[in-house]
């Protein structure tokens, strides 16, 4: 039963406008609401949603409605903020859980968020399998498309053909791959769109995202983004999306898990706290803003909502700031830790990777098998390797991990070469120095070296105040794994090494990694507004901003949570 119509006008500076809103209710409880909204001159959507308001914000927002002087019930407030209330209101709606309709007159001519990048993702599923699908939309598609093939012509529209891609910035053969392409709008969301079915293993596929990711113009695709610009160029009807809102869940769901996983450890702990905590922030300003006109809430609840902002901003900005934190899914540059046994490789690999990957022990000869983890050197990724120390005249299981520890150098970006700094003249030291550390400082047959460093560890047990220890050694870095004494001396030498061969970070293709930082500022950013707002209403909506930013990356967090917060932790009356 429709109650009431209102047609109404929102100040002209404001974006975007709503032109009418339409409320209904079943007896007193609120139970949807519509409007129409412009976004600008052509523009005119429509939103019908089932409105998560209380049934007493909902009956303040009536009457606010109903009085000519264009107030909500909050004391004071003038026809801008209650309009600011009002968007607040229905943007809460479209983001809630209750499958708000965003529809428009003609087809749709909602333009899905930022749909003027062209994106690209991994869409068929995680893991090894023997095809892996993936697809780009948006114009830099054809582009793309080329650039992994270049200097091929684009195939004929629709046409699966066998290709070579390689990586545009190296040249760098990926794959053998089929692929397609499919101009706009015949495609599956309307924009030009390129298919990639390749082999499936992990390397050939985080490889040709890689690829993607360094083509100007492109960025990783964003949970259900195909399938919502797909909604936006009309090529799915409202019940057709509605049809697949199971599988754009799946696909949310997995994604969900695959961040999670990403983030699995100290970054995803950090992430949920972080999530938490703005959640309740939330809470307690939407408790005011609801219910402090009618109902005795506690004193200071917007004070501590303040304070809890506050510390979150100096916790992200720390972290922004500290890049050794998190861990790298990816593989990164290949870091060997090499030398002789009991210099404490395996000692310096736990300190890097600040985890007990490797099994400490005073005996020579603990690493056999080479072990690899995945860690944040100075801000690189980078897979760090442990070995086997270098020795002759052992048994055949270390002989064969030393087999193993001179392979895997051979293949190394960097050698991390360590001695024991008290015991530089033993056999295993000399001969580690003439066979790996002095051939490493030699040019090889194509004019470059071989990246090494060398790190003298247990510098504790060396005499105070001897530094001059070892004046014909190559250029070298003390450190103590046992002190961490030096630590960060290494990690500016590693990051000089690294920045070297992975390049500049920020314009390079790190595709978790950027999106994480992405969503870091983002979140930093709206905290940032929530403590400009000069009103509520705008102070929730950065609020609600800064944690869309982290459930990117945590999953999770929907309007219901804050009703459940604001009931569960206030006392809002009878
Ligand atoms: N005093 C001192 N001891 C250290 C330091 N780093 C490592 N150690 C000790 O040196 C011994 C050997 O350390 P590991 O890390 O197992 O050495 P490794 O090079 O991996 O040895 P292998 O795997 O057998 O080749 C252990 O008893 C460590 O506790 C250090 O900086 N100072
Ligand atoms: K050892
Ligand atoms: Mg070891």
């Amino acid at each position: 039963m429709l109650l009431e119509e209102h047609h109404f006008t929102a100040p002209q500076r404001a974006s975007p406008r709503l032109l009418s809103l339409s409320l209904a209710s079943r007896s007193e409880d609120l139970q949807w609401m519509g409007g129409t909204f412009s976004t600008g001159p052509n523009d005119n959507r429509e939103l019908l949603s089932t409105l998560p308001v209380t049934p007493r914000s909902g009956r303040n927002l009536l009457r606010g409605l109903a009085d000519p002087r264009g107030r909500v019930g909050r004391r004071g407030a003038d026809c801008e903020s209650m309009w600011r209330g009002l968007w607040t209101l229905v943007s809460r709606a479209a983001r809630g859980p209750h499958s708000p309709r965003l529809c428009t007159r003609q087809g749709s001519g909602y333009r899905a968020p930022g749909s003027g990048a062209t994106i690209f993702a991994l869409s068929s599923g995680q893991g090894r399998c023997g095809i892996a699908v993936i697809r780009t939309s948006g114009p830099a598609s054809g582009h793309a498309l080329q650039s992994l093939t270049a200097p091929r012509d684009l195939p004929l529209a629709r046409k699966a053909c066998l290709r070579l891609l390689s990586d545009p910035r190296s040249g760098e053969p990926l794959d053998r791959a089929l692929v397609l392409w499919f101009p706009g709008p015949q495609s599956f969301t309307g924009e030009d769109c390129a298919e990639f079915h390749v082999h499936g293993g992990p390397a050939v596929v985080s490889g040709v995202l890689q690829a993607l990711g360094s083509v100007p113009g492109l960025r990783p695709a964003e949970a259900g983004e195909f399938t919502r610009r797909a909604f936006a160029h009309g090529k799915l009807s409202l019940t057709e999306v509605e049809g697949l809102a199971d599988l754009i869940h799946a696909e949310t769901e997995a994604q969900r898990r695959q961040a999670l996983r990403q983030l699995d450890g100290e970054l995803g702990d950090l992430c949920r706290g972080w999530a938490e905590t703005l959640t309740k922030a939330l809470a307690h300003v939407e408790a005011y803003i609801d219910f402090s006109e009618d109902d005795n809430l506690e004193e200071g609840v917007l004070d501590q909502a303040d304070s809890e902002v506050r510390k979150l901003e100096v916790a992200l900005g720390v972290h922004l700031r500290d890049a050794r934190r998190g861990q790298r899914l990816r593989s990164g540059a290949h870091v060997v830790v090499a030398g002789p046994p009991n210099a404490g490789k395996s000692s310096l690999v736990n300190l890097l990777s600040r985890k007990p990957v490797s099994i400490v022990s005073p005996e020579p000869g603990t690493t056999r098998d080479v072990l690899e983890t995945p860690v944040d050197l100075a801000g690189f990724p980078a897979l760090l390797s442990d070995t086997a120390g270098l020795r002759e005249g052992v048994g055949p299981v270390e002989q064969e991990g030393v087999r193993r520890a001179q392979k895997r150098l051979e293949q190394a970006d960097l050698i991390l070469a360590v001695l024991d700094a008290s015991d530089l003249a033993s056999p295993a030291s000399c001969n580690f120095l003439d066979t790996v550390v002095i051939p490493a400082g030699a040019r090889n047959p194509n004019g470059s070296r071989q990246r090494l460093l060398l790190v003298l560890n247990k510098s504790d047990l060396l005499p105070a105040g001897r530094s001059d220890l070892h004046p014909d050694l190559p250029s070298h870095l003390l450190l103590s794994c046992l002190t961490g004494e030096g630590l960060d001396g290494l990690l500016e030498a590693l990051k000089k090494e690294l920045a070297a061969l992975c390049g500049d970070p920020s314009t390079g293709p790190l595709l978790t990694r950027s999106r994480h930082q992405h969503h870091l500022r983002g979140c930093l950013d709206a905290l940032g507004q929530y403590k400009q707002a000069k009103d509520l209403a705008l102070a929730a909506e950065a609020l609600r901003v800064a944690r869309g930013h982290l459930s990117h990356l945590t999953g999770g967090g929907g309007t219901e949570e804050i009703l459940d917060i604001i009931f569960r932790d206030f006392c809002v009356g009878k």
